[in-house]
Parts: C-alpha cells; structure tokens; sequence
C-alpha cells in the first residue's frame, strides 16, 4: 500500500500555508510535502507537523530566485557558493522537520553545456555528500520541458547515468510519474529499471496534472506496481486539484491510513 503524502504547495490551498497541515491530517493523510518552507520559520514547520502526526515526505533545496525565474542553481557555473548556502538553509529545515530526504533543482541552463555540466555533477556531488553527513537522501528530479522550458534535467536516463557514475549511496531519483509519461512514456518498466535508484516517487494525471485516476494513465495500476516492486517510501500528490482538495480525494479513499514509511 503506498504511502501518499499531500504536496501543501498545490493541495489544500484553500487554507494559509500553515493550516494546510491539519487539513492534510484531517483528510487522513500522514505524511506531506511541498516544494519550499523557506518563507515560514523551520520551528513553525516542525511544530504543525507533530500538532497534527504528520511525516515530512520531501522538500526542495533552496532553487535561487524563484520569483525572478530561477528554478536551482545546480547547473549554474559560477553559483556553487549560493548553493552551499542554500544546502545549509535546507539542513536547518531538516533538523526541524525530521524528513529524510531533499530534492536538489538544477537549473534552467543547456544540457550539453560542458561547463553547466561540470557545475552540475559537482554541485550535486557536494550537496550529496553534505546531506549525507546529516543522514539524509538527496534526489534529483528530471522534469519535462512543457512545465518547465530549458530545465537543464529533462532525461531519466541522464540522471540515472550521473546517480551511476558518482555512485553516492544516499543519491537518489526522484521519479515524478507525471513527467516520465509526459518525456518517455513507458511508465511502468521505466519504474521496473529504475527502482533500485528511486528515492522518491510522485503523482499527477497527464496531461492536466490533476487528481490521480483523471487523465491518460491507469494511475491505480502504478500505485499496485510500486507495491509488487517493494517500494516502500512516499508517493507526493503532486497535483492541482481539478475542484476543490477534499472534493477532489475520492481517489484516495482505497489509501486512506497508509502504513508508516520514513
Ligand atoms: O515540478 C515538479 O514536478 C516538482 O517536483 C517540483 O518540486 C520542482 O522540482
Ligand atoms: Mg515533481
């Protein structure tokens, strides 16, 4: 049975920020995620999360100036201090939210730019390695390119191949359903191969990125393929609700009361 965590940045926004905790929690969620918490205090994160038994699912590593149109800094050449910055900022998050792994952005940059990828592999080697000293998994998410134009990770087999050849333990894939069928197609044997590298999982239906179960893909299919191939951590619902968050749940029902991944 898949563990799914509500993602609070795209769910429940009919509450503020910070009452989306116990809306998740009500709805019977146990665990969350979203992409930044940086605009709240970490105590404040931590606290709505042990109020309401909640299990920090994932966050994302500062990305730059998001507002101004970065989205990471990963592959930025020339941004390595910002991104060491950033990995601490993450960390304090961490410590106060207790969640076990991080998802470090790349960056809008050319994929075949030696010198973004050199900043890359090793931006993403140190922060590998310095989350790693906290006990914690960075992953890295490839995103297609209608969501995200000029996104520098946009292949699950480029990020397969550098998880492969840093070869970090605690470097991990982020594996967003919704962009492998949007990039690739194949979900399920790319889910099959892959599984040994997959850190993460999320969820959205294609192409409209809503609820699970209302687009092109047989997504109850997915979920029981996760559980035949051992998948034991967390599938983000990372979706826009189509109309309304608690009216858009039936999917969930079948799920509700997940077991208890870390
Ligand atoms: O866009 C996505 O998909 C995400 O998971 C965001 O958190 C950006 O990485
Ligand atoms: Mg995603």
């Amino acid at each position: 049975m898949p563990r799914f965590a509500a993602n609070l940045t795209l769910m429940f926004t009919e509450h503020a920020f910070l009452d989306r905790f116990a809306a998740a929690a009500d709805a019977g969620f146990r665990a969350v995620e979203f992409l930044f918490p940086y605009a709240h205090p970490p105590e404040a994160i931590g606290e709505r999360l042990r109020r309401n038994g909640l299990t920090q699912a994932l966050f994302n590593l500062p990305p730059g100036d998001w507002a101004a149109g970065e989205r990471g800094i990963a592959a930025l050449p020339g941004r390595f201090a910002d991104l060491q910055a950033g990995v601490e900022t993450g960390l304090l998050y961490a410590e106060a939210t207790g969640v076990a792994r991080l998802h470090l952005m790349a960056g809008l940059a050319d994929h075949d730019d030696p010198e973004a990828q050199a900043a890359y592999r090793r931006s993403v080697a140190w922060a590998a390695e310095r989350v790693g000293r906290a006990g914690l998994n960075l992953v890295l998410e490839p995103i297609n390119a209608r969501n995200m134009p000029g996104y520098f990770l946009d292949d699950f087999g480029a990020a397969a191949a550098l998880i492969a050849a840093l070869n970090l333990p605690n470097l991990k894939l982020q594996f967003d359903l919704y962009h492998c069928q949007i990039m690739h197609g194949d979900v399920t044997m790319r889910l099959r191969q892959l599984m040994p590298i997959i850190g993460h999982v999320q969820t959205a239906s294609v192409p409209e990125r809503h609820e699970p179960g209302t687009g092109e893909m047989n997504d109850a299919f997915l979920f029981a393929e996760l559980d035949r191939l051992g998948y034991d951590g967390f599938v983000g619902c990372e979706y826009n609700p189509r109309a309304g968050t608690t009216e858009g749940l039936g999917w969930f029902t079948p799920y509700r009361d997940g077991g208890t991944a870390q």
